[in-house]
C-alpha cells in the first residue's frame, strides 16, 4: 500500500485542507459536544446534526429532520462554502468519537442521500484514511492531521471506499504514533430523504 504522510497522495477528486481550524476552535468545538448528547448505539459516539442517518436502512429517513444546524457548525460549514470547498451549505453534521482502537470500516457514504461532496475535519489526533478503489487493486493511505480537512468528491467518493482502521497507532513519516481520542465532524448536504430502506 502506498502511504502519504501529509496528503500527496490522495485518491481521485479528493482535496486535503491544512488547518482548517485553529487550535482555539478546536478546543471550542470540544467544548460544544461536551454539551451535547452523544449517542451509544455503535461502537463509536456520534451525535448528528440537522438530520438523523439511520446506519441500519442506510437511509435519511422523512422524518429524521432535526433543525438547522447549531450556530457553531454552521459557521464552519459557511466556510467550508467561501472557501470553496462545497457548493452548496452542508446541511447535516455527523461528530465522531474514535478512542484509541477505534475506526470506521469501508465504506461509501451513502450516495443517493447527500450530494457530491462530504468533508470530514479531524480533531486532536492523528489518524490513518485508507483508501481502496472498488473497481481495482489500487489502495493508498493518507495521515489526517488534527484540524486539517479532506473533502471527497468526484471518483474519491464514488469509486473509492474510505476506512479508518481500528488502530492504537499510526505510522507517521516512518515512526510509530500513538493515537489519542479523535473527534471528526462530517459535513454533507441531504439530497433525498426517504422512509423505506435503499
Ligand atoms: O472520521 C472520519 O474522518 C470519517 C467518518 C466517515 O467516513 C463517515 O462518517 O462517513
Ligand atoms: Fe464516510
Amino acid at each position: 500500500m502506498d502511504h502519504a504522510s501529509d496528503a500527496v497522495n490522495l485518491p481521485p477528486g479528493a482535496i486535503y485542507i491544512r488547518e482548517f481550524l485553529s487550535r482555539e476552535e478546536e478546543g471550542a468545538i470540544e467544548d460544544w459536544l461536551d454539551t451535547g448528547e452523544w449517542s451509544n448505539t455503535l461502537k463509536r459516539r456520534v451525535q448528528h446534526f440537522g438530520y438523523l442517518y439511520d446506519y441500519r436502512a442506510r437511509a435519511v429517513n422523512a422524518d429524521a429532520y432535526l433543525g438547522t444546524l447549531p450556530e457553531w457548525l454552521e459557521t464552519l460549514a459557511e466556510r467550508l462554502v467561501t472557501r470553496g470547498y462545497a457548493i452548496d451549505l452542508p446541511d447535516q453534521v455527523i461528530a465522531n468519537e474514535y478512542l484509541p482502537g477505534q475506526g470506521i470500516s469501508a465504506h461509501i457514504d451513502c450516495a443517493p442521500c447527500f450530494d457530491d461532496t462530504i468533508i470530514s475535519i479531524s480533531l486532536l489526533s492523528q489518524c490513518e484514511m485508507v483508501f481502496r478503489e472498488r473497481s481495482g487493486s489500487r489502495s493508498l493511505a493518507v495521515v489526517l492531521r488534527p484540524r486539517s480537512g479532506i473533502v471527497l468528491k468526484g471518483a474519491s467518493r464514488y469509486d473509492w471506499t474510505h476506512e479508518i482502521p481500528a488502530r492504537k497507532s499510526d505510522v507517521v513519516d516512518g515512526a510509530k504514533v500513538d493515537r489519542r481520542g479523535r473527534i471528526s465532524l462530517t459535513f454533507r448536504k441531504v439530497i433525498q430523504t426517504t422512509g423505506k430502506p435503499l
